[in-house]
């Protein structure tokens, strides 16, 4: 089998100087397998049934760090942490690697009031975060906070690979109720080859959020949203609603006609009484119907149908906005990985 191009993390395990700016972070190095790798000592490894090896580094690989030569390479190899990675052959385009294990099925619930949306609460579980978290941190993307949005077509990295697996499975797996008829996706999207094709992950601070949008046309239908790190409020608009509230409306502000923070209370309505996560908003006669969904960590939200397409979906994490049954929701770093799958090409003319 062979091995060109691994992803890896490597931690250093010692303080001395030259090691002392590894030491600050978890490096994503490359290391590219050349002749050395005589010196890799590989053993299979099919426990989950996938073909893949255990590789055990030796430590005169020639180290890159991502985005700069890291010069001292051999030398310092010396003093970095031995790594048992995982590595895929070459042909099967996988890079950094996670072990998400297995999943829970049983959270799926349908937001009745958005139709096509489903939630899952605890898709992960802690641990899985936490080795989610890392992939993402391990890429690199956030390291600045300035830098808050990724996106990979095609050629996903094994953790979004993993996770998109882990998705499908689990939908799979969920038997919908006779009155719902269909789960959380179709079967026609479900069957697709790949599920997903894009990947988008967004990392928010603190009062940081996304708009009220449709998700761009040249994504297809069937889309998966799995949230990380801090919980936060997602609202649901109805487009026609909102279009008609914007036009009954002296007020072009979108954001004020969403705004709820001077509905009474009493117009907050929990629904489904063995549902805690999603709220419907009664605005005042003429306003548009907004729907709020509670995402925690961990949480992921699967949208097809008319939630794709004619409900609008934001965060809005200004101010005071994160308010959950009169509780302000604590705000961190909240990160998100977005999942969907591009239209294909139409042939140019
Ligand atoms: O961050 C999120 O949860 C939503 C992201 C989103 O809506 C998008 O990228 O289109
Ligand atoms: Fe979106």
């Amino acid at each position: 089998m062979k091995f060109t191009k691994l992803n890896i993390c490597i931690k250093s395990k010692t303080h001395s100087d030259h090691l002392a700016h590894l030491n600050r972070e978890t490096i994503t190095a490359q290391i590219m397998l050349s002749d050395r790798c005589a010196d890799l000592n590989s053993k299979t490894d099919d426990a989950n049934g996938n073909e893949k090896n255990t590789l055990i580094l030796k430590l005169n690989l020639v180290c890159t760090r991502k985005g700069d030569r890291f010069s001292n390479a051999s030398r310092a190899g010396r003093n970095l942490v031995l790594c048992r990675i995982e590595a895929y052959p070459e042909s099967g385009g996988y890079s950094s690697q996670i072990r998400l294990g297995a999943n829970r099925s049983d959270q799926w619930v349908k937001v009745d009031e958005v139709e096509g949306l489903w939630h899952c609460s605890q898709f992960l579980s802690t641990e899985q975060q936490t080795a989610l978290t890392k992939a993402i941190t391990t890429e690199g993307w956030f390291s600045q906070p300035q830098h808050n949005q990724a996106m990979r077509f095609g050629d996903l990295p094994g953790w979004t690979l993993e996770l998109c697996a882990l998705i499908g499975q689990s939908i799979r797996s969920y038997e919908p109720s006779s009155a719902d008829k269909i789960g959380p996706l179709p079967n026609d999207i479900l069957d697709r080859e790949p599920l997903f094709d894009q990947m988008i992950a967004n990392s928010y601070q603190p009062g940081e959020g996304i708009k009220a949008h449709v998700d761009l046309m040249r994504f297809e239908d069937g889309i998966a949203i799995i949230s990380l790190e801090s919980a936060c409020v997602m609202s649901f608009a109805h487009l026609e609603d909102s279009a008609e509230s914007l036009r009954q409306t002296e007020s072009t502000n979108v954001e004020s006609v969403l705004d709820d923070a001077f509905l009474p209370r009493s117009s907050c309505q929990q629904l489904q009484s063995n549902v805690s996560f999603v709220r419907e908003i009664h605005q005042k006669s003429g306003l548009a119907k907004r729907v709020d969904v509670l995402l925690k960590p961990g949480d992921l939200i699967v949208s097809h149908g008319p939630s794709r397409y004619f409900w609008t979906h934001e965060i809005d994490r200004s101010k005071d906005k994160q308010i959950w049954f009169g509780k302000l929701i604590d705000q961190r770093q909240r990160i998100s990985v977005t999942l969907r799958r591009l239209c294909a090409q139409k042939d140019a003319d």
